[in-house]
This record gives C-alpha cells, structure tokens and sequence, in this order.
C-alpha cells in the first residue's frame, strides 16, 4: 500500500463516521420536531495535491501534518437560516464523541474576501487495529446562501489563482453583499418558511399514505 493512501486511512474512516452521525442529527431532528436546523451534510478529506500544495504555501512540514493541518478531514453543514447556525454549533460543543479544539466566527467577521461562515475544528477519536489515533477536522457551518457563494468564488478561484480580473471581483464583491441581504430576508420570514415546510412534508406523508393504500 502506498504511503499516502495509508495515511489517510483515519481521515476517511473519520468522514465516513462523521457523515453517518451528523446525518443522523438531521434524521432526529425530523422526526421530533417540523423543522431541522440542518438541512445537508457533505465531507471530504483533502486531495493529496492540495495537502501538498498547502503544506508548502504554510511551510508545514510533512510529518507535523497530523497535528498542523487541521482541514485534512472537512465536513460541512448546511443551514437554512443564519439563526440555525448557532444551534448546530451549540449540539457540536455539547456532544462527548468529539471535543471542540477551535472556532472560527466568519460570519460576525466576514473574510476580506466576502466569504461567511462558522469553521469548527474537533479532535476526533478514530478506532483503528493499532490502536486509536486522535485526528482533527474542520466542521464548515454555513447557510444555503454562503455556500453557493463560497462554491462560486472557490471555482473562480481556481480558475484565476486568487487574481481575479477587475470586473469579477467586483461582482464577487455585489454577489457575497446579496447573499447576506438573501439571509436578511429569509430570517424575516423564517416563521412563514417553516409553516409551509410543515404544511407541505405533512401532505406528503398523507399522500404517501394514501398512495401507499392504493398500491396495496
Ligand atoms: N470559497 C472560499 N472559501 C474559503 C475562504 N476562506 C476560507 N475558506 C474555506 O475555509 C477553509 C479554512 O479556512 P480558514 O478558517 O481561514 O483556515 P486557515 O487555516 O486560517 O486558512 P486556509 O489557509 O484558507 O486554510 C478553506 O480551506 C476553505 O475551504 C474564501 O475566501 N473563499
Ligand atoms: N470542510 C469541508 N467540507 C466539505 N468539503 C470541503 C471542505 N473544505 C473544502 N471542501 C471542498 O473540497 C474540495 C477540495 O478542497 P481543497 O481542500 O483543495 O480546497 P480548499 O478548501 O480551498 O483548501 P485550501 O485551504 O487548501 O485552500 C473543494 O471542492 C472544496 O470546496
């Protein structure tokens, strides 16, 4: 096996774990209450080429990976409302299969680049044959909102290297001002959203039923 697949073997175990429970606070969530503060789940762990890349950008050498690079697992978790951030933070904190080593409040102190969000890292236990090894990963908590703008700049970013022409930043600059404008507005209006989403996931469960009926 080569080294690095081997050395990745915990981070991947911990975003498998991680994905299932996280998942699993969205699962209870509706099933106890109408609304869940978490609306979806994604992970990754960190393509060799840009552990590698960033390694060398931080001057992080590579057997302090472990310790220094703490968005080698990434999970992130979406939100419909600003508000709803601050719950999904707080279960974080509470929970005892993890413990919460750092935070990063981007959405009271935006980014100069526009970009929002609330970055969680925890130290994850992962239960490996030799034993268990304690690994870090970055919890990225955002609206629906601020990831469609962070998934855009991050595209452009790619494409530019960080240089972005003129007339893009500037753009860039109008939509991250829209998107928290879209947040303003939908926290106004968040009681009559989830009025309807309740009004709509029950006439799903009885059309559900009645198809179900029919089918039987
Ligand atoms: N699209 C986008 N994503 C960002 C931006 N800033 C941070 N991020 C995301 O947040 C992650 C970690 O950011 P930070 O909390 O700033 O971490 P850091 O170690 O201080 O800085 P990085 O070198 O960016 O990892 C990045 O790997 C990105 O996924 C940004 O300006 N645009
Ligand atoms: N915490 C996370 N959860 C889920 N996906 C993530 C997370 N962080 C980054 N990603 C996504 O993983 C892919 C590869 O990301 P990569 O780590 O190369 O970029 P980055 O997040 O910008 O990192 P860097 O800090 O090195 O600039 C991208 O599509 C990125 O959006």
């Amino acid at each position: 096996m080569k080294h690095w697949d081997q050395f990745l073997i915990p981070y991947k175990q911990a975003i498998d774990e991680l994905k299932i429970k996280l998942k699993g606070m969205r699962s209870q969530f509706e099933q106890e209450y109408e609304h869940s503060p978490i609306e979806f789940v994604t992970g990754r762990v960190k393509p060799v080429a840009s552990i590698l890349d960033k390694a060398h950008q931080k001057r992080i050498p590579l057997d302090k990976l472990v310790t220094e690079m703490q968005d080698i697992a990434g999970l992130r978790m979406m939100c419909q409302f600003v508000d709803d951030i601050e719950t999904v933070v707080k279960l974080l904190r509470n929970r005892n299969d993890f413990r919460v080593v750092e935070e990063r409040n981007y959405i009271s102190h935006k980014k100069p680049s526009g970009y929002r969000s609330y970055h969680v890292v925890i130290e994850y236990p992962v239960q490996t044959i030799s034993g268990e090894k304690k690994i870090l990963a970055e919890i990225q908590i955002r609206t629906l909102a601020m990831n469609f703008w962070a998934t855009i700049e991050h595209s452009l970013n790619y494409k530019y290297k960080g240089q972005f022409p003129e007339e893009i930043n500037t753009r860039l600059e109008r939509a991250a001002e829209a998107a928290f404008r879209l947040d303003e507005e939908m926290s106004q209006i968040k009681e009559e959203i989830q009025e309807a989403q309740a009004y709509f996931s029950k006439n799903k469960e009885a059309v559900k039923k009645i198809e179900k009926k029919n089918y039987q």
